[in-house]
């Protein structure tokens, strides 16, 4: 079944808001994980706005699920994620200045630079992913670079998913086709929420696992975060015994 990685930036937006310890980053990671997530995404800036690189390296050694780490690959960003040693990394193409993610890469244009940077995290015996839009050339291209997975980057599917899911799902479906058929795995995120993720991994077959933040976070003020990791994992329940 799908895993559910919940992307904790904004715990650590809001924490930074006043400084100081509130809330606490570490207590909400391991209640989410006590909550049955499968695991903890964290997306450092180079402005460390919201999640810190002192953060990532005091995760590491609390959390039993899934750490998956992403981000620009600058050198900065490359030693931090070979010292901590998470289960994943997923590189993102954002500029420095990026309010958030808005692009996938361009795996033609970006190709030997991404195979070098994915060979320096392999090395060190962590899986890759790498953030592309749902477009099968940039999967195919991919895999040149010796990535492990693709993670399909969901905006667009979730601005279409109001006004036309069958057409939103479109392209996704036909992204991870072709990354099946190339050997890659898939993950997804971005924008995806509780009222559009079952939809989207009913139709995904074999989606690994999503990362899901903004939403999520915000949900949980209306409805509470156990609550609400629950219900995400109740949505892909769903998805995956074919309730839609
Ligand atoms: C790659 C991706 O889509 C997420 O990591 C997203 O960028 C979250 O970052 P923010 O919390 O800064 O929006
Ligand atoms: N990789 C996507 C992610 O971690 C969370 O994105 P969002 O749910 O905050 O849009």
């Amino acid at each position: 079944m799908t895993k559910l990685s919940v992307n904790i930036n904004k715990i650590a937006t809001l924490r930074n808001s006043r400084g100081g310890n509130m809330p606490d980053l570490l207590e909400a990671a391991r209640n989410i994980e006590r909550f049955g997530a499968q695991g903890i995404t964290v997306h450092p800036r180079p402005d460390e706005r919201h999640i810190r690189y002192a953060d990532v390296r005091a995760l590491k050694p609390i959390l039993t699920t899934e750490f998956n780490i992403e981000g620009y690959p600058g050198e900065r960003f490359i030693e931090l994620v070979n010292e901590v040693k998470p289960a994943q990394v997923t590189l993102v193409p954002d500029g420095p200045d990026a309010i958030t993610s808005n692009a996938g890469w361009d795996t033609v244009a970006h190709r030997d630079m991404l195979r070098d940077i994915v060979a320096r995290f392999k090395e060190n015996g962590i899986r890759v992913s790498i953030f592309v839009e749902a477009d099968p050339r940039m999967v195919e291209a991919a895999v040149a670079t010796g990535t492990d997975r693709v993670e399909l980057y969901t905006e667009a599917y979730a601005t279409g998913y109001k006004t036309d899911p069958e057409r939103a799902i479109a392209p996704f479906a036909a992204a991870a086709e072709t990354a099946r058929e190339c050997g890659l795995g898939v993950n997804a995120g971005h924008d995806l929420s509780l009222e559009n993720l079952e939809y989207f991994a009913a139709r995904i077959p074999g989606l690994l696992e999503v990362s899901i933040g903004h939403a999520l976070i915000s949900e949980a003020l209306y409805l509470g975060l156990e609550n609400t990791v629950r219900l995400y994992l109740q949505k892909l329940q769903n998805a995956a015994h074919g309730k839609r």
